[in-house]
């Protein structure tokens, strides 16, 4: 029988990888909801809690994109408590903030685990490139740049960060790709699963593959959960909403099944924007499905 983990809760309260502001305000929202007080009861072994701010710093690279001096900062203040996390044997769960903080997580994580897999579970790839990108917008890239196909890479944020390889990456809930994102899917042969496939063989089932392709010969897989794969009927509160999404159900499954999977070793939970969210409908489901991901956790 195994043990539930010791988790290190990191949060950080940015949000200027997105297009609007809000995201920022997420990680002291849920845990006024009471976030930290439920995980406790639930029985989950909360390590430590910390909040990560980035000091001022001069960017390695220069972008053409929006707040990237801001982004890499708070990357790589993210990815050094990452890295300590995994290295002490905690599970790290990072609480945002926008998607571009998945690249501090991906930059502490690739310098641990040489082999990592990655379940990115979004309504979008968050593949483009600093010269593909529609938006300028930071929290579209993350998953190129972990690859090694952006001007920006992991190891900008993090000495010893490596890249995170095609074959083990795995997209669930993707339903609004820029053509870019659509050729680089298709020429590297990225596992992706839409929602016509989650109806068609169930989120049970396309779990159990992610895992098993994110996993093959890799040291761990990192999960990052961003809201707007959720339906906007029921998770409103999110900068890039796209219609057609998972359901709240499906989500819960599907988190639950990774938390018990004993190969999961980090996660991530971002795009929450109180500031758009409707009766904090959107927050509320965010505290319960982390509830379900980490109170199931057993590695
Ligand atoms: N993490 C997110 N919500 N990303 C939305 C990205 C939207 C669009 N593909 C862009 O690159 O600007
Ligand atoms: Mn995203
Ligand atoms: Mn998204």
């Amino acid at each position: 029988m195994k043990t539930p983990p010791k988790i290190a809760l990191l949060s950080v309260p940015f949000g200027l990888g997105a297009g609007n502001p809000g995201s920022e305000l997420a990680p002291r929202h849920l845990l006024h909801l009471g976030l930290l007080q439920s995980l406790q009861r639930l029985g989950c072994h909360i390590d430590e809690q910390k909040d990560i701010g980035a000091g001022i710093q001069i960017p390695p690279i220069q972008l053409p994109m929006k707040h990237s001096a801001e982004v890499i900062a708070t990357g790589t203040a993210l990815a050094g408590e990452v890295y300590t996390a995994v290295s002490a044997g905690q599970f790290p769960f990072v609480l945002g903030g926008d998607h571009s903080l998945a690249m501090g997580t991906l930059a502490g994580l690739s310098a641990y685990y040489p082999r990592l897999g990655v379940i990115w579970i979004d309504a979008h790839a968050d593949m483009n490139t600093e010269s593909t990108s529609p938006s300028g917008n930071m929290h579209g890239i993350p998953l190129a740049v972990a690859q090694g196909r952006a001007q920006l890479s992991l190891s900008h944020l993090w000495p010893g960060a490596g890249i995170v390889s095609p074959a083990n990456i795995v997209l669930i809930g993707a339903r609004d790709l820029d053509p870019a994102e659509e050729v680089l899917i298709h020429s590297a042969g990225i596992a992706c699963f839409g929602i016509a496939d989650i109806r068609k063989l169930g989120i049970d089932t396309v779990i159990a593959e992610a895992i098993r392709l994110a996993g093959a010969n890799t040291d761990g897989i990192h999960l990052s959960f961003d809201i707007d794969s959720v339906d906007p009927t029921e998770a409103p509160g999110t900068g890039t909403p796209v219609q057609g999404g998972l359901t709240s159900e499906e989500a819960r499954n599907a988190l639950r099944q990774l938390g018990l999977s004993a190969r999961l070793t980090s996660a991530e939970f971002v795009e929450v924007n109180p500031l758009l969210d409707r009766a904090d409908q959107t927050a509320k489901l965010a505290v319960e499905l982390i509830e379900v991901l980490l109170s199931n956790l057993r590695n």
